[in-house]
């Protein structure tokens, strides 16, 4: 066998891969400095805003930013040290500014939804969850949805849900009830309230009774598994990689559990669309007043002015993303809620004290849609425990234009806004001893002391939480019939010695706030015997 064919063969693949080599590092070369220019130029316009010690001029703060305690302290620092706002940089590829003053707060999240992107660093890994959903979309398609989604948040469509708030309560106290008849000392709340809001959820939502607080409900187990593969993906620089995540153990269990969800949505909608049409077909006054009796009937039941109403898909959409932002969020406000109740008993005898004249007279615990607007003190306690554990931390925005801010700074279009609720709501121009738990600061007849913007749990402006009506009356309801039954006090967790101390727990800021290990709480029942009946 001659060589010189082989020779030849190898010439032509080295020349070939010197034209593809040359061509990959032509590519590689114009890559780079788009990305390096680009870093400049943010680098360049965001000089107006101070900038803490980065590690270096390419990295910045890659790797500075904790979801911790210790990253709830740097927070802290921040917000000691630069007052109202910074600018930040992971690599050279995202440019933020973090912003935590209430000035410089309002015009950001007042702006118009026209201008206003969410950005999908933050939000990208919902999206296989939640799709096209009023979370995550923007402009046009998001007024749209806004549109159609408004009704079903309306004082008439939540005065039906409170009824199911007081169910779901009973059904978590009766197991309070059981575990402590069974000799447990301390129970761990957001095991415990995330079930119930699941379970509470999904009767508003679908009319659906998944007893889910009693029994493994599979739909309920992968919502859950997947919040926390959510939380787990962001930590991991490697599985913001689409490509390579689908491919992990993670990504697998990721999408298992996706399926589960989505079939489950799918089901329920298309069934409910067939019954609709069905009972469209035999139309009487009586049926179209029943229909209208949960989420999905509603939105399925929207229309724009046009005519036209949302998609199957679309539906299950929304109806997804109810369930994700609707659950977490309001499980880690009644848990905070009832531990800086704990931890404060003078305030949790007064707003016991509030609950039980408000049920004088009367035969059972039930707490009405009439009778949320007569707790004053215990609302006072739930603002000022959103505003000392806000459940969401912070929430990112970038923006088409450029954003003129107070003190002639000015956020460059497509540079990332991180409005951190964390540090308004902590920072020491705004609120006196901002650490402190003091209800009083939630006076009604104080409301003037602050500036608009200081109190923001479910951020502002057009992207506000469509659902915070729906989680005030359902903190109510949880935290007053809570009162009414328990007597909280700080516990620990049995297993470690730790938990909720008596010097407090160590906080975990992770898609919504939690406790590290937990946030362990005593409930020692009031009146056993009066309850048992109910
Ligand atoms: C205490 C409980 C809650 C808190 C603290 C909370 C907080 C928030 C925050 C901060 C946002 C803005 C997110 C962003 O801009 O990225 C938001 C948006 C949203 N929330 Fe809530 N939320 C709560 C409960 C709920 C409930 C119960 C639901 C539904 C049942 C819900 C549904 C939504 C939806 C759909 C959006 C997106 C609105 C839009 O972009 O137009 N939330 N929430």
């Amino acid at each position: 066998m001659s060589l010189l064919p082989l020779v030849l063969s190898w010439t032509g693949l080295g020349q070939v891969l010197l034209v593809l080599g040359s061509g990959l590092g032509a590519v590689v070369a114009f890559w780079t400095t788009r990305l390096l220019l680009r870093h400049a130029w943010y680098t360049h316009r965001l000089s107006c805003f101070s900038k803490p010690r980065a590690n270096s001029w390419l990295l910045g703060h890659l790797g500075q930013m904790q979801s911790s305690e210790e990253g709830l302290l740097q927070v802290d620092d921040l917000v000691h040290k630069y007052k109202h706002s910074c600018s930040w940089f992971l690599g050279p590829f995202y440019h933020l500014v973090r912003l935590f003053h209430p000035d410089y707060v309002k015009p950001l999240l007042m702006a118009p939804a026209s201008i206003t992107m969410k950005d999908e660093l933050i939000y990208g890994h919902l999206r296989p969850w939640l799709g096209q959903s009023l979370l995550l979309c923007n402009g046009e398609e998001w007024s749209r949805r806004r549109r159609l989604l408004t009704p079903a948040f309306h004082f008439d469509i939540l005065k039906n849900y409170v009824a199911k708030f007081n169910t779901s309560t009973n059904t978590l106290h009766d197991k309070w009830r059981q575990v402590v008849a069974e000799g447990s000392t301390a129970l761990e709340m957001f095991d415990h309230i995330t079930l119930m809001t699941l379970d509470s959820l999904l009767k508003c939502a679908f009319s659906y009774d998944s007893d889910c607080q009693r029994s493994v409900s599979e739909y309920v187990s992968a919502v859950v598994e997947l919040s926390d593969l959510i939380i787990e993906r962001r930590h991991k620089i490697l599985h913001h990689w689409d490509w390579f995540y689908w491919r992990t153990e993670q990504g697998k269990r990721f999408r298992k559990a996706l399926g589960v969800v989505h079939g489950f949505t799918r089901e329920v909608v298309q069934k409910r669309r067939a019954l609709i049409s069905q009972q469209t077909k035999s139309d009487t006054n009586l049926t179209r007043q029943q229909r209208k009796k949960d989420f999905v009937d509603i939105i399925l039941l929207s229309k724009d002015a046009d005519g036209q109403g949302l998609t199957d898909e679309e539906v299950q959409a929304e109806a997804n993303t109810f369930m994700f932002a609707g659950h977490d969020t309001t499980a880690s406000a009644i848990s905070w809620t009832l531990y800086n109740l704990a931890r404060h008993d003078h305030y949790q005898d007064k707003c016991r004290q509030e609950v039980m004249d408000l049920m004088q007279g009367r035969d059972r615990h039930q707490i009405e849609w009439e009778d949320l607007s007569n707790l004053p003190f215990t609302t006072m306690c739930i603002r000022e425990s959103l505003r000392l554990h806000a459940p969401v931390q912070a929430v990112t925005r970038t923006y088409t234009r450029d954003m003129e801010l107070p003190g002639h700074r000015t956020v460059p279009a497509g540079a990332i806004c991180l409005v951190s609720i964390y540090g308004t709501h902590h920072n020491p121009a705004v609120w006196t001893d901002p650490h402190e738990f003091r209800p009083q600061r939630f006076d009604p007849t104080r409301t003037a002391d602050r500036p608009s913007h200081a109190f923001i749990p479910f951020s502002s402006g057009p992207r506000n939480c469509i659902g915070q009506k729906f989680a005030l009356a359902q903190l109510r309801v949880v935290v007053a019939l809570t009162l009414l039954r328990f007597r909280l006090t700080p516990g620990e967790n049995p297993d470690l010695g730790t938990g909720t101390r008596p010097g407090g727990v160590r906080r975990l800021p992770q898609l919504v706030l939690r406790a590290e290990g937990g946030l362990w709480l005593r409930v020692e029942p009031l009146n056993p015997e009066e309850l048992e009946d109910e």
